[in-house]
């Protein structure tokens, strides 16, 4: 019975080809940031609040224009159709039903005019979130511009521009696998290049992006603009300053510079960087409904997860990622029932509880100052 995430994770794995579950598990170099996006999480204690009297409890958020059901988002991932022959499509359907916003990825394999109409479609009798689009920034601006214009043309109501991949990171497993290119038959579509007869152009992780490509974006489109891989609190406010609209607190699920710290624990500093004024997604080794309570009470607006939809989408498809939705907005009501909360705005940081670090111990051969300040 798929329960937690993980019961989808182990049942992924039974149906993947290996490397293809490698590809989604593995992070750069030693996993360090991938493992410790996790361990974050399961450090960080709750203090729940009593005899509230709470009884309706809402998960619903509205963030930068955008209505969603769920403060769970989904956040970009690349070649769906690699684990499910529908793709994005499937995703985007179940998706709509949950009333969660997806954030598709530049990198998909269908294109962004599809999955909106799926989404359209899947959320007719509902009340679909609407579909916010993820960039890497190419050095062609002229492509990225007109990339730009067909997500805005396809209704997706923000753009997220990730900016923690001057380079791709060191994915370790993938060269060990020999996984270095899509399978025949699938293929980034938003990447064909209709200047050159559709000819699909490498994705190209460029160093020479900088605050200057983001004047020129936010000079030619009114979207929200989130930037997706800000860590650095001082790169926080400059975000701001440059005219970010929001941001998304992310290490790309420790697939880009391996042994930088986990989300979680950067949530605070970032929090106190931009002082409320633009609001932080968190994503990274969301697992739980508590972890989504954790999040939100640090300041976090929203949380993505990334590859519990892949492995969701692994494992049943359409239905799977809308199962895998349900159980963590359940786990997430149950979580806010638990501390005394009824939405989002009822959590803060007094929830919280972080464990104390503790002394470093002294470098070997640094002399040892003590408590009283005195050199030993
Ligand atoms: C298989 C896979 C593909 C990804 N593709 C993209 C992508 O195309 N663009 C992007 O900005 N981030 C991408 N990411 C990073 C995710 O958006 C997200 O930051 C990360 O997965 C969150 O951590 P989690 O997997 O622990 O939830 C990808 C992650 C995975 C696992
Ligand atoms: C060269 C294609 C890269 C697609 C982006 C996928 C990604 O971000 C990841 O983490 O994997």
């Amino acid at each position: 019975m798929l329960m937690t995430v993980q019961d989808f994770e182990a049942a992924a794995r039974t149906r993947l080809d290996p490397v293809h579950a490698d590809f989604i598990a593995g992070g750069a170099a030693d996993e360090i940031t991938v493992r410790a996006n996790e361990e974050a999480f399961r450090r960080l204690r709750l203090l729940p609040r009593v005899l509230r009297g709470s009884t309706a409890r809402t998960p619903e958020i509205t963030l930068l224009g955008s209505r969603a059901r769920t403060p769970v988002l989904l956040s970009p991932t690349a070649f769906h159709k690699l684990v499910c022959s529908e793709g994005e499509l499937a995703t985007a359907r179940a998706a709509a039903a949950a009333g969660a916003i997806m954030i598709v990825s530049m990198a998909s394999t269908v294109a962004v005019e599809a999955i909106a109409r799926a989404a359209r479609d899947a959320g007719a009798d509902g009340d679909p979130a609407p579909l916010w689009f993820q960039l890497y920034l190419q050095p062609d601006l002229e492509f990225t511009e007109a990339l730009v214009r067909r997500a805005t043309a396809a209704g997706c109501a923000a753009l997220v521009v990730t900016v923690d991949s001057p380079v791709r990171g060191a994915h370790e497993r993938d060269l060990r696998n020999g996984f270095l290119d899509l399978p025949d038959g699938l293929r980034c579509e938003h990447m064909a290049d209709p200047r050159q007869d559709g000819r699909v152009r490498p994705i190209a992780m460029s160093p020479e992006i900088s605050w200057e490509h983001l004047d020129w974006l936010r000079g030619i489109t009114s979207l929200p603009i989130l930037l997706k891989g800000v860590l650095h609190p001082e790169d926080a406010r400059l975000a701001v300053r440059h005219g970010a609209d929001g941001l998304v607190l992310s290490n790309h699920g420790g697939r880009q510079l391996d042994t930088v710290p986990a989300t979680i624990e950067l949530l605070p500093e970032m929090y106190a960087a931009v002082g409320g004024r633009v609001p932080i997604v968190l994503d990274g080794g969301v697992r739980r409904g508590t972890d989504v309570v954790k999040a939100l009470a640090l300041g976090a607006s929203a949380v993505g997860i990334g590859r519990p939809v892949m492995w969701a989408l692994a494992e049943g498809g359409e239905k799977g990622v809308r199962r895998l939705l349900e159980l963590l907005r359940e786990e997430f009501d149950q979580a806010l029932a638990l501390c005394g909360a009824r939405g989002v705005t009822d959590l803060g940081p007094d929830l919280v509880r972080a464990p104390a670090w503790g002394p470093a111990p002294p470098f070997p051969g640094a002399e040892a100052v003590r408590p009283d300040g005195a050199v030993s």
